[in-house]
């Protein structure tokens, strides 16, 4: 193991290490608890009629027929929202999104009308009755066209507004690299598609909003990764006191970043409480949820690497049209239109890059949200490790051993790249090496040399990642305003049990057994004995919730640096037990004792009762074993790994099979290995879905085509490989206990890896590069010569 120094730094110990997870008693018993599962007296049920065209001007809406049913209790339009002020939303990229439709509407699926009835299916049978007047207008789906002088201007809602521009963005030195390029002996260039894609967690996005008339307070169970994040939009958006609201995100089904944003549902679900005076419950099924609620990449790339011809890579220069759909409802730091996609320069020591985003509007669903990507890294990760792979091939090179020759040092860290970003530590080489061990790489390339003289298509391919994960500092990153950081309580109970309160929320990560953890390395009580409460804004301390793997940077920091001041205060509190000077006390083993004197040892949970007791206490210390803090991490934390893939493309069908894959994955000091083992699998299938399976497609009408999972394709174990993972474990020096995020890597770092693979094993029939997804009809026209555009229905 490396160690970079910090005294403070320590491994939780094996013991505690892959406990099993704490919340999965209640989850294999069938007792989680879900939005829909939240029942109260009186609820009744909301439902949403949607867009049947891309763009077409709102012409009238007639609601009688609906308001007739006999069920139904309300119906809401844009006008009832217009005289509320709620028509229109805030997004959390400074952009405004239609919570139901008023002048037009500019995605199939937007919401054009809310119906509260006492049932879920009289809810949907009343929106049939809801007659609705639309005059279409041409839609824009390239996001290409939306450039055009003459293309359609979807939101002329902005006073002002001739284009489709959401934005024009840059990162490094335009000048520094335009000379890089001058001077190189090798220039390559290709143009690559990350296409758009969905989150697609197994438990769709749903509220159930109760406003109390009598003391004026709402409450809101919703399905949220940031639950004080949402009150504060609540509060702004409605006009209410913060403290008259509480947002309670009760068992989440994976968020994966769909549940980042507010969705006109849980709005509408609030003004349905408050227009009828009963709870109301809002569910929304899942075509709804694909295609509707927030996507995932759409970035058009156009890379250019400089090299000289031994392979040494000089620089980087990319171009990025970035589609945004109809509102920018983008996830991201205030200060990254393009989110992290400036990490771009990968893992590779060069000289100047530069890269421009433009960000545009058209006729798709909003969203742009960080699916596993921590704010677009995905995007920069694929981009450098396919150009390192057009390099390669361009110069015959091996790609293992041409990244292997451009990889940063461990002597240049802490690295500071040509874009401006801290690599807090790294030691590339060695990961790399363990990667092409565990693969048997030579032996691999062998086979596949034997193979291609029998006319089979095998192929290898190798990516290697670097991740910013952990926003932020909070003053360069704030969403919507606010700041990154984050709290945490921590306390003691007479009797030596604890609970700690968090502001980041779990969707599956395994967070109530993560934080115990790391609360009981840092106590030495046992982590059955720490109750960790999160997910309720009337119960945990402020902060901005999960999503970019911040939880165990930022949350995880917070919790080990408020454990240690319990534990500081622990021990004037044993300085008063054993009547000796706190300097005179060593901790050991969870318990203060003497020095010299093990036998006079107290634990945490003698001295927790104590501090409750009549003890007189030290100075400074008022009773009680407690604390709170607030965490804003130095710098963002930087996992990083290398994976290899082997695929086997059948020449016949061009369906490709991901017959092996390696993954090592250097996230620091790992808390419990076997739940970092779980996220990685878990990512790496998500990695295998998108370079095969999944993309969100759009017909020239603006139809979109993957509604449900019988068109917008899942990974499953059939898919899979059985995964082989290997580690390397370099400490993160600025973080309490060395531990990096890597909820997201291998989704970051995968994709890539196999389509490496895949465009490896068509090197026979000339293949330097293809679009994700690689299914079968992709693949067997690129073997004929004819590559197909993925991302919409024109060919
Ligand atoms: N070193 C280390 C790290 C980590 N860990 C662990 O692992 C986990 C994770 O972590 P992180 O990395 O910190 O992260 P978080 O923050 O917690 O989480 C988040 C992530 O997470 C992941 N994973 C998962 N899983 C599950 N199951 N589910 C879900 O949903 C999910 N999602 C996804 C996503 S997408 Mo975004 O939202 O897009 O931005 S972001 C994300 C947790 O439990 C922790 O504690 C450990 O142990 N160690
Ligand atoms: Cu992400």
């Amino acid at each position: 193991m490396t160690t970079t120094g910090v005294p403070e730094q320590r491994t939780i110990p094996v013991g505690h290490g892959s406990m099993p997870r704490k919340e999965d008693e209640r989850f294999v018993r069938g007792h989680g608890t879900y939005v829909d599962d939240v029942v109260l007296p009186g609820m009744l049920h909301g439902a949403v009629l949607r867009s049947p065209h891309a763009h077409a001007r709102l012409v009238s809406i007639d609601t009688s027929a609906a308001m007739a049913h006999p069920k139904v209790r309300a119906v809401v339009t844009g006008q009832t929202l217009e005289g509320l002020n709620l028509a229109w939303m805030p997004t959390l990229s400074h952009d405004v999104q239609a919570v139901l439709a008023t002048d037009k509407v500019r995605f199939q699926g937007q919401e054009v009308a809310f119906v509260v009835a006492e049932d879920r299916y009289a809810a949907r049978d009343a929106l049939e009755l809801i007659d609705v007047e639309y005059e279409p207008l041409p839609p824009v789906v390239d996001a290409h066209r939306a450039l055009d002088t003459d293309a359609p201007v979807i939101r002329d809602d902005v006073e002002g507004r001739t284009d489709n521009r959401v934005f024009d963005w840059e990162t490094g030195d335009r000048a520094a690299t335009d000379d890089v390029f001058t001077r190189a002996d090798v220039v390559v260039e290709q143009d690559m598609l990350y296409p758009r894609v969905h989150p697609a967690p197994l438990e769709t996005c749903g509220a159930v909003a109760d406003m109390d008339a009598v003391t004026g307070k709402l409450t809101v169970w919703t399905t949220s990764q940031a639950p004080h994040a949402h009150r504060t939009l609540y509060a702004l958006v409605a006009g209410l006191p913060e403290h008259k609201i509480r947002v309670i995100a009760p068992d989440i089904g994976g968020g994966f970043g769909n549940k980042v944003g507010i969705y006109p549902g849980y709005v509408c679900a609030v003004v349905g409480s408050i227009l009828t005076g009963k709870p109301v419950k809002w569910v929304e099924d899942r075509s709804e949820n694909l295609m509707s609620t927030s996507f995932a990449r759409d970035y058009h790339m156009h890379g250019e690497i400089a090299a000289s011809r031994d392979g040494t890579i000089l620089g980087l220069r990319v171009r990025v049209l970035a589609d945004h759909g109809a509102f920018n409802g983008t996830a991201q730091p205030s200060k990254y239109p393009a989110g992290f996609f400036g990490v771009f320069t990968g893992s590779y020591d060069l000289q100047a890059a530069h890269c421009e985003v433009t960000g545009v509007y058209t006729n798709k669903a909003p969203g742009g949200v960080a699916y596993a990507c921590s704010f677009r890294i995905t995007e920069a990760v694929y981009l450098v490790e396919r150009m390192v792979d057009v390099l390669a091939h361009d110069l015959g090179l091996d790609p293992a051993r041409l990244r292997e020759h451009n990889l940063l040092r461990p002597s240049q860290f802490p690295y500071r790249s040509k874009t401006g970003w801290e690599y807090d530590s790294g030691d590339y080489p060695r990961t790399l090496r363990t990667a092409l061990e565990l693969a048997h790489y030579d032996d691999l390339r062998a086979e596949q040399h034997r193979r291609r003289d029998r006319g089979e298509l095998m192929g290898i391919g190798v990516s290697f990642f670097t991740e910013a994960v952990g926003a932020g500092p909070r003053k360069h990153m704030d969403i919507a305003g606010l700041g990154m950081a984050d709290g945490a309580e921590l306390r003691v109970h007479p009797t030596g049990k604890a609970v700690l309160r968090l502001s980041v929320q779990t969707q599956g990560q395994g967070h109530e057994t993560t934080f115990a953890q790391i609360v009981a390395e840092e106590l030495g009580i046992s982590p059955a004995d720490v109750d960790v409460v999160h997910g309720d804004t009337d119960q945990t301390p402020y902060g901005l919730g999960t999503y970019g793997s911040r939880s165990t940077p930022v949350s995880g920091a917070a919790t080990a640096v408020v454990a240690r001041r319990v534990r500081d205060k622990a021990r004037l509190v044993a300085s008063a037990m054993l009547e000796v000077d706190p300097g005179d006390l060593e901790w050991e083993k969870g318990r203060f004792a003497v020095r010299g004197d093990p036998d006079s040892a107290r634990t945490i949970a003698e001295i927790a009762l104590a501090a409750h007791s009549d003890l007189d206490l030290p100075e400074g210390v008022e009773g009680h074993l407690d604390a709170s803090c607030v965490y804003n991490p130095p710098n963002l934390t930087y996992p990083f790994g290398a994976y290899v893939c082997v695929v086997d493309v059948d020449p016949d069908t061009g369906q490709v099979r991901v017959r092996d894959f390696v993954a090592v994955d250097d996230c620091g000091v790992r808390i419990n290995p076997m739940i970092v083992e779980g996220q990685i699998h878990g990512g790496l299938a998500d990695g295998v879905g998108m370079a095969l399976m999944q993309v969100m497609a759009f017909d020239e009408d603006g139809n979109h085509l993957g509604g449900s999972f019988m068109d917008y394709l899942l990974p499953t174990t059939m898919e899979c490989p059985s995964w082989r993972l290997g580690q390397t474990v370099t400490p993160s020096p600025h973080h309490p206990i060395g531990a990096k995020g890597v909820g997201e890597s291998a989704t970051v770092g995968s994709p890539a890896a196999v389509v490496n693979a895949v465009v490896d094993a068509l090197k026979p029939h000339g293949v330097r590069h293809l679009d994700m997804p690689l299914t079968p009809a992709v693949v067997w026209r690129a073997m004929q010569g004819r590559p197909l555009r993925t991302d919409l229905a024109i060919t």
